[in-house]
Parts: C-alpha cells; structure tokens; sequence
C-alpha cells in the first residue's frame, strides 16, 4: 500500500486540492482532507478531540439559531451537513461533511490565508504560544494573516505552494504571492478583485457588529474557477445575467479591453458610466450602493471563512479586533491593486 494513498471506503478519496491544514503523511495515524465524490462534499478529520469538539460545537451552534446576526454567519461559511464515522487504514475516524467550496470547478484557484497577529488560543500552552508567534512572524506581525498554501492555474500552468513557502514570506512577498495567486501580476482582472472584494466587505460589516465569538487560527478561503473566469472575460454577452424590469444591464469595457457586467438602475445612466466609471472608481461604494457588480460571479468566485477549531465565545463581550485587523489588511491590499 502506498502510505500516502490510504485505504478508504468506496466513493471516497483524498481531497487532492487541500492546500494547507493536516494532511495525509507517511504515518497512518495522520488524517488529512477527503472528498465525498459521490455527493460532492468534503469530508474533514475531526482532529485533536477538543478541536473537533469546538468546532462540532460551533456549527451546531448555528445550525438551529434564531439569531439574526448567527444566522447571517450562515452566509460566510462552508454549509455544515453532519459529522460522520469512516474507516480509514482499517480504522474509525470521525469527519465532519461540508460543502465543498470548490464544488463545479474546472481548474480551482484556490488560497487559505489565516486571519490575525494571534493564532493561538486562550486554552493554548505557553509553549503553543511561543511556537505560533514566531510562525509566518515577518508577515504576520504586520499584516496580521498569513499564507500557509495556496494553488492556482495560470497561462503556463499549474502551481502549487506550501507552508514553507508561506513561512518565508514578508507583507511584500504576501502581496506578490496575491497578485500571482489572482493571475494579475500584468494585467489586473478587475471583475475578480471586485467580487472578492465585494464578498470581504460583507464579512467585515458582520464583524463589525459581532461580539458572539472570536476566531483563532481561523482561515479564509479563497477560491476562483480560473476556465469561468477566462470564459466570463471573453464572453462579451453575460447570459447569465437577464434583464429585469428593474434593472437592466449593460457591458462595458474594462480598462484591459475586456468586459465586465455592471447592472444599473435605468438605460440613462450607462452613457455616463463610460467616460466617468471605470470599475475600480466604483469600489469606494461597494459597502453602500446596492450591487455594483454582476452577481454571476459569485458562482466561481468564493471567499468563505473556514476551521472553527479555536472558536472561542468571546470572553468580554468584545469585537474580534484580533480578526478584524487582518481582514483589513486583506481589504487594502486587494483595494491597492485595482489602484496600481
Ligand atoms: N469546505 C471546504 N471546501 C473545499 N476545501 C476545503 C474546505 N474546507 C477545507 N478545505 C481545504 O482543506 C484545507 C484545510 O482546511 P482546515 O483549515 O479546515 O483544516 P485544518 O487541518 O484544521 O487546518 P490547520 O492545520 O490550519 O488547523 C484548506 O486549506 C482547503 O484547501
Ligand atoms: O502553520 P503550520 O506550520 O501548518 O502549523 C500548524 C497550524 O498552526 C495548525 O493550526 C495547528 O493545528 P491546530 O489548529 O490543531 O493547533 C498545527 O498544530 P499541530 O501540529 O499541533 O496539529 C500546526 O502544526
């Protein structure tokens, strides 16, 4: 047997685009991320009992909720089905079966960036402590989010980076892993840093508000379809956007001759779209204005938080500053490119 291709159920097999988190390894007892091809969903090990306990905890914690602000949560975070018994190497692990985020994608970019200067949590040993400070230090100490692995697919193919490649980077080496992460090292696609954008936006107004929980060693995941998005540039006609009666929408070319969807409220408005709007002029607003961007994309372009592990209550009633200060620094870059 190889070590690496464990023995699992039928229907099962090893998630082969997990890019960060424990994986499968030469010593059976490791339990990396494994993919349910039969239903499309992932399957991830519950890990140390008292890190699978918390995040059981948590997703049970929203499954059943009224409150409006946990059920908005709802929306940044992979859909929680159960949690299930597997046999693995001849033995019984539990998984928990999630959404897979990557779900109908072709050639998924995708990137796990974890959120904050502090990765350990209140339980943590001052050994723990020390060991996570020093990690990812030069990166994370100033951006507060660091990169333990990320794929993507580019015009000259494949790539994939790991935690050591992660460990060296400063918050210039981060940017640049971005800009090549986001195929815009040349050209900047505008339409994709929007949405991701637009989508970041929306976590950060909830944390903003919330004083439910904060989040150790918590990551977001970012993921793209890179054959959508090179048809969804192409495509001058988006057929998946249809006009409304309320709105109807238009194409306009985009500074890198390509095209991107913007939706507005009446035909009036489009001729003073092309002189004055090119699309990162409209990102200013995105908070407030209703949709600047075409909501197609969201179907292959994907932030969502992920590995509730360390989820803790929050203990004073306190916004998650801790979160919040990396999701900033995430925003600004993303803001800054479309402004290069
Ligand atoms: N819902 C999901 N859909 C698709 N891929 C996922 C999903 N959840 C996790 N992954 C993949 O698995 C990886 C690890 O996930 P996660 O961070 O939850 O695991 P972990 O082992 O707890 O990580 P860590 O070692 O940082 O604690 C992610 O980087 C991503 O590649
Ligand atoms: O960034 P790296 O180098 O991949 O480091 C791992 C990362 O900090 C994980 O979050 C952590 O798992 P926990 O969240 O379960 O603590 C793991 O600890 P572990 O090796 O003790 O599992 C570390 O090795």
């Amino acid at each position: 047997m190889n070590q690496n291709q464990p023995q699992l159920p039928k229907g099962i097999c090893v998630l082969e685009t997990q890019v960060a988190g424990h994986l499968f390894t030469n010593n059976t007892a490791a339990l990396g991320m494994l993919k349910d091809e039969t239903i499309g969903c992932v399957l991830k090990p519950f890990g140390k009992p008292e890190c699978g306990a918390r995040e059981l905890s948590f997703y049970e914690s929203l499954q059943n909720t009224h409150d409006p602000q946990l059920k908005k949560l709802q929306n940044f975070i992979p859909k929680f089905y159960k949690k299930i018994r597997l046999e693995v190497n001849g033995k019984d692990h539990t998984f928990f079966q999630l959404e897979d985020l990557t779900h109908g994608m072709q050639q998924p970019c995708i990137m796990d960036i974890k959120v904050g200067k502090r990765t350990w949590d209140p339980l943590a040993s001052p050994h723990k402590c020390k060991v996570e400070e020093e990690k990812y230090a030069r990166c994370k100490q100033v951006l507060g989010i660091c990169l333990p692995g990320f794929q993507v697919y580019t015009e000259n193919g494949y790539k994939k980076f790991d935690r050591d490649y992660g460990k060296k980077l400063d918050a210039e080496g981060l940017g640049e892993a971005l800009r090549l992460f986001l195929n815009a090292q040349e050209m900047v696609c505008e339409s994709l840093i929007e949405e991701l954008l637009r989508q970041l936006y929306d976590i950060r107004a909830w944390f903003r508000e919330q004083k439910h929980f904060h989040f150790y060693a918590s990551s977001l995941l970012i993921a793209y379809d890179y054959v959508a998005l090179q048809k969804r540039l192409q495509n001058e006609k988006c057929t998946a956007c249809q006009k409304s009666k309320q709105q109807q929408q238009h194409y306009i070319p985009n500074g890198n001759g390509l095209h991107i969807c913007e939706v507005v409220d009446n035909l009036d408005d489009v001729d003073s779209c092309y002189p004055t709007s090119p699309t990162h002029k409209a990102i200013p607003s995105f908070e407030n204005e209703s949709l600047n961007t075409c909501r197609c994309l969201e179907r292959y372009v994907k932030v969502k938080m992920i590995d509730f592990a360390h989820v803790f209550p929050s203990a004073n009633n306190s916004l998650d500053m801790n979160y919040l200060f990396g999701l900033e620094s995430l925003i600004a870059i993303l803001e800054a490119m479309l402004k290069r």
